[in-house]
């Protein structure tokens, strides 16, 4: 049994879908009385905001560039120096189990952790083990997964896995019951169309030509949601207003879980937080997964929803506007394949999966494991 004493440690960074599955963790610990601390690299800016009264530390990482030997030499420095830093930290908190969430802000906390014989986890959110996971693997005491078999699990560390699912934020949980609403003839149709934590470009290039190809009493039923990168925010809605089309653009929205609740249909990239956010809420959704990955994580994400009948997969070289157009128009006027396609996304949903962490994580603190 371990002596410790101190916080359970939350490691992760980088994009938002790293970090909120850090932060609905951090949410359930803290309702079942456990002190959290987070580690996170400095890169990272909105951190803070998300795990408002507990500790945050930023310790240096550095993602690998190009893959290549010049690329390795340049990040081993300031990933060396965030491994002595998290050594330091973690001491001093005494801190009863690090758990990270997959990118290379989590490397540092995780190796020290494993330097120090401190409990430690990693979660991966996609259906393919990340770098660092795959790094970690054989180190760490134990591995949670959202899918049953996580491609690059090796059969050794396969012993370790434990399906959790990927957890999601109490915001998204608290819309989940919300029933999925359709649009009949001539009602008014949300269309929320958004490109992962960050924006994506092809969002902007392809949506708003898409829609204003529809027909006008198709368009006056339209009311479209977009997120954009902060660059294309003004020709995006110009491009609505243009085609007489009611909209919100914005570079982030920050109640997405009302956005999703509320929208009749998705356009999406298919990260892992996307997915089991429609998952879990149940919504249709277009997934236009991220083209060129090396794993082709978002890939096989998308095709989780859409082997269950509960998205439409469309390859970005067949996201036109001419096919997009197309299919908006065929949708719109069938509410009933809408209803289906929300009710088959939602059967694949696991909406304990924060719970189920926090078992883990509590059985890692513990030293039972
Ligand atoms: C380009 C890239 O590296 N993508 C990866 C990144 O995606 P990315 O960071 O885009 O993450 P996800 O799709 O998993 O999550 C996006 C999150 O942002 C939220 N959101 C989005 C827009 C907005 O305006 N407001 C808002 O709150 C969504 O509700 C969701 O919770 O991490 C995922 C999880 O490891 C991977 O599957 C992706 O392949």
């Amino acid at each position: 049994m371990t002596t410790r004493k101190g916080p359970i440690v939350i490691a992760a960074g980088g994009t938002g879908g790293h970090l909120f599955p850090g932060q609905a963790l951090g949410q359930e610990l803290t309702r079942r009385g456990h002190a959290i601390a987070v580690i996170t690299d400095d890169r990272v800016a909105g951190v803070r905001q998300r795990f408002p009264d507990i500790d945050v530390f930023s310790v240096p990482s550095a993602t690998p560039s190009g893959g290549g030997v010049l690329g390795m030499a340049r990040a081993i420095v300031p990933i060396l120096r965030g491994v002595m830093m998290s050594r330091k930290i973690l001491r001093r908190l005494d801190a009863r189990a690090v758990i990270g969430f997959g990118g290379y802000p989590t490397l540092p906390p995780l190796f020290a952790a494993t330097m120090l014989g401190i409990p430690s986890a990693v979660h991966e959110q996609n259906a393919v083990l990340g770098r660092v996971n795959r790094l970690m693997g054989p180190r760490v005491t134990a591995i949670a997964s959202t899918f049953d078999t996580p491609k690059y699990l090796s059969d050794k560390d396969a012993a370790k896995l434990t399906l959790t699912g990927n957890p999601v934020r109490d915001q998204i949980i608290s819309v989940a019951d919300t029933p999925y609403a359709p649009s009949g003839e001539g009602a008014p149709f949300t269309l929320l169309v958004f490109g992962g934590s960050q924006g994506a470009r092809v969002m902007s290039d392809i949506v708003p030509a898409a829609v204003a190809r529809l027909a006008a009493d198709l368009r006056a039923r339209l009311k479209v949601v977009q997120q954009a990168r902060p660059e294309d925010v003004d020709r995006v809605r110009g491009a609505y207003q243009t085609a007489d089309v009611d909209c919100e653009v914005a570079a982030f929205f920050e109640d997405m879980h009302a956005r999703l609740a509320s929208a009749q249909l998705v356009v999406a990239r298919s990260g892992a937080s996307t997915v089991t956010e429609l998952a879990v809420i149940g919504r249709p959704s277009f997934l236009v997964p991220l083209p060129h990955a090396i794993d082709q994580d978002q890939l096989a994400n998308a095709q989780v929803l859409s082997d269950a009948h509960g998205a439409w997969l469309m390859p970005q070289k067949d996201f036109t506007p001419e096919r997009v157009a197309t299919q908006l128009s065929k949708l719109m006027t069938a509410p009933d394949q809408l209803v289906s396609a929300a009710q088959c996304a939602k059967s694949v949903a696991r909406p304990d999966a924060a719970q189920r962490l926090a078992d883990l994580v509590e059985a890692l603190a513990s030293g039972s494991m």
